[in-house]
């Protein structure tokens, strides 16, 4: 494997202030992804893996630390920086899908694009996810399964330095949570992507070459897979 890191926390944490307490959300958590890797970060709810996530991807500013991605420090950037930041470095894929239902699934993935600067060819990347012949269908029109197909291929599309997903089989029946995992992995090998899945379905960790533990706002585990199964041998 490459092992370019691609980006980096130092020391980060993100304490919410809630009338007299003070929340930790994240603790002093550092963390490297290296180019094309594959990363399962695992928790209970409550760990902090979302709040990791929307810091790595600009959503959120620590309250500490420093996060660079390709050696920037983006919490450094202003608003107009950090918004084409989360444009043109970041794929987000979350839980629901959150695709616009009026419109079809090229015009989702299209919408995502127009404001990217290095998009890849739109049709080629729903051939890609599978779904070369439901370019012309409304969300409402498909099922859980294609629906995430959709969102993961609005995401690639974008060309990302980095596709973060968040739970990303979190709504899915098991079979179609499987293929969606499939599909990540592909993504992850054909175009050389580094992903980043926050779950706390642990089985889901023996498909990454990495795999990351949370407990209480840190990290607590980090092991490396030197052989991760294929998804299609996952249980749960
Ligand atoms: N906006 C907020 N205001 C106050 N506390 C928050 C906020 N967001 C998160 N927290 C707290 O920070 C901690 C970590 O939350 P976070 O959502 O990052 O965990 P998680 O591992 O993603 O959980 P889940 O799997 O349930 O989504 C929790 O104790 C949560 O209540």
């Amino acid at each position: 494997m490459d092992r370019n890191i691609i980006m980096k926390t130092e020391k980060i944490s993100k304490i919410y202030q809630m009338g007299e307490v003070q929340v930790a959300a994240i603790k002093d958590v550092d963390l490297q992804l290296y180019e094309g890797e594959f990363v399962v970060i695992l928790g209970p709810s409550g760990s902090g893996k979302s709040t990791l996530l929307n810091v790595i991807g600009g959503m959120d500013l620590p309250t500490e630390g420093k996060v660079f991605m390709q050696g920037e420090d983006i919490t450094d950037y202003n608003d107009k920086k950090l918004t084409a930041y989360r444009r043109e470095k970041i794929g987000f894929v979350f839980q629901f899908y959150n695709l616009m239902n009026n419109l079809t699934a090229k015009e989702n993935v299209e919408l995502a694009t127009e404001i990217c600067k290095e998009a890849l060819n739109i049709d080629e990347v729903l051939e890609a996810v599978g779904l070369g012949d439901r370019k012309e269908h409304f969300p409402a029109q498909m099922s859980g399964g294609e629906q995430q197909r959709v969102a993961i291929a609005r995401a690639v599309a974008k060309n990302p330095a980095l596709l973060l997903c968040d739970e990303p089989t979190g709504a899915l029946d098991f079979e179609t949570g499987i293929k969606t995992l499939s599909l990540l992995k592909k993504i992850n090998q054909d175009f050389n992507k580094t992903v980043v899945i926050i779950t706390h379905n642990v089985p889901i960790g023996e498909m990454a070459d990495r795999v990351i533990k949370m407990r209480s706002g840190e990290i607590i585990e980090e092991t490396i897979n030197t052989n991760p199964i294929d998804p299609e041998g996952i249980e749960w």
